[in-house]
């Protein structure tokens, strides 16, 4: 098979012709022959997109599967023009900290095919590293769930079995959390000095135990330059941002909207907005990564915390392009490529996020002139909400393909 249109990398755009055969891209050029598929032009092809950060909540014990399952989630990611997804171990119950479970989650999530999930495995108190190479999840504080630290010298104590491992940290400093705990709001409860204490001892572990760190849903402008100091030292640290604190910030809350706009950690102020939008402009965050986390709508006004996102992943970044005027080069890199890269190690052999010979035929065509209204009808993940419905992003999701076949 051979699609033809105009291909995306981080490293320019241009007009081209992708050779598919089987699962696999063989050739990319200007001349491969006749196309079987051709794009207009206003759509741009991009390597497969992939969310390293979503809680799909499926496992043996069934106890979140009226939220999410990997079928439903799998469904939403298509939906959303995303290809590859990795899975967080918080929600199973127990949550995955061990072979046994994480094999039977792994074995639950090849039932459904074409996405394709790649799980963490958590860091609890005591827990130890598994005998095959996964990407790891530490909670430092509490979230939703039971895997957390109460304290970080237990966190510490843990880490250091770890050494050299790829982990990623929510940071929320416990300490600090118990302190705001009778406070007035969701966001006054978790304030930022929590992530930003959070985000330090962090950047510490990462440091001692010569960690492969990522800094999940970063959301505080002020933390920011203690991530660029600790990489000018060659400390290796990577980051991810959500829509949600890209889109919406404090000044959106209203009695009506507050158990929708409910999440860990919450929404921050405008400048804290604007500073994530400059920080992923310019590379200090490296990856679009949702925190797709589906609970009923029930749920989140009684108080329950987290946003489903993985529906409106493309057309999301149709937002980012056309009106907050990131190039499709930027895109490409936080979308395609940096995910592409975080999953690889565990993906083999199907690789992500490049279209070169190779690489898995796994491709997200968006389309930046068929805006697109978010409405609950529309959306196939399973707690049947989003928070983006009644907005109108600017372009939307116009084709996906995954390991060479078309899947939408
Ligand atoms: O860290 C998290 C976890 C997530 C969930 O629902 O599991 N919800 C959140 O808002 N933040």
């Amino acid at each position: 098979m051979i699609i033809q249109g105009t291909l995306v990398s981080s490293s320019g755009t241009f007009k081209s012709q992708i050779r598919v055969d089987g699962n696999y891209i063989v050739e990319v050029g200007p001349n491969l022959g006749q196309a079987d598929i051709t794009f207009s032009d206003d759509c741009l092809i991009f390597a497969g997109m992939g969310d390293i950060h979503i809680h799909a909540r499926d496992d043996v014990s069934e106890s979140q599967t009226y939220k999410e399952d990997f079928c439903t989630a799998g469904a939403a990611a298509i939906n959303g023009g995303v290809v590859h997804v990795a899975d967080m171990p918080n929600n199973p119950v127990p949550p995955i900290t061990d072979e046994s479970y994480h094999e039977k989650a792994r074995h639950l999530a090849k039932r459904n095919p074409p996405i394709h999930f790649t799980l963490y495995a958590g860091i609890g108190p005591g827990t130890r590293p598994l005998s095959f190479a996964v990407p790891y999840k530490a909670y430092m504080g509490p979230s939703v769930g039971d895997l957390f630290f109460k304290t970080l010298e237990q966190l510490d104590e843990t880490l250091s079995h770890y050494r050299g491992c790829n982990v990623s940290f929510h940071c929320e400093d416990p300490i600090l959390l118990d302190e705001h705990a009778n406070a007035a709001t969701h966001e006054a409860k978790r304030p930022a000095e929590c992530e930003i204490s959070a985000t330090r001892f962090a950047l510490q572990m990462i440091e001692k135990y010569d960690l492969k760190g990522k800094l999940c849903h970063y959301s505080v402008g002020e933390g920011l330059p203690l991530i660029r100091e600790a990489r000018s030292r060659g400390v290796r640290v990577t980051c991810e941002v959500t829509p949600h604190h890209l889109y919406f910030d404090q000044s959106d809350l209203t009695d009506e909207n507050r158990g929708k706009m409910q999440m860990n950690p919450p929404l921050r102020t405008i400048s804290d907005r604007q500073a994530m939008l400059a920080a992923l402009r310019e590379g200090t965050l490296d990856y679009l990564a949702t925190d797709h986390a589906p609970h009923t709508l029930e749920e989140n006004e009684q108080g329950i915390s987290g946003q489903p996102h993985l529906d409106t992943f493309g057309a999301f970044v149709t937002w980012l392009i056309l009106d907050q005027k990131f190039t499709p080069e930027q895109a490409a890199l936080f979308c395609s490529e940096n995910p592409g890269d975080f999953v690889n190690p565990y993906t083999s052999p199907k690789k992500f996020g490049k279209i070169e010979p190779g690489y898995t035929a796994s491709l997200t065509v968006l389309n930046l002139n068929q805006p697109v209204t978010i409405k609950r009808e529309d959306l196939k993940t399973k707690c049947g909400w989003s928070p983006f419905e009644g907005i109108t992003f600017p372009g939307s999701v116009e084709a996906v393909f995954i390991e060479g076949r078309k899947v939408r």
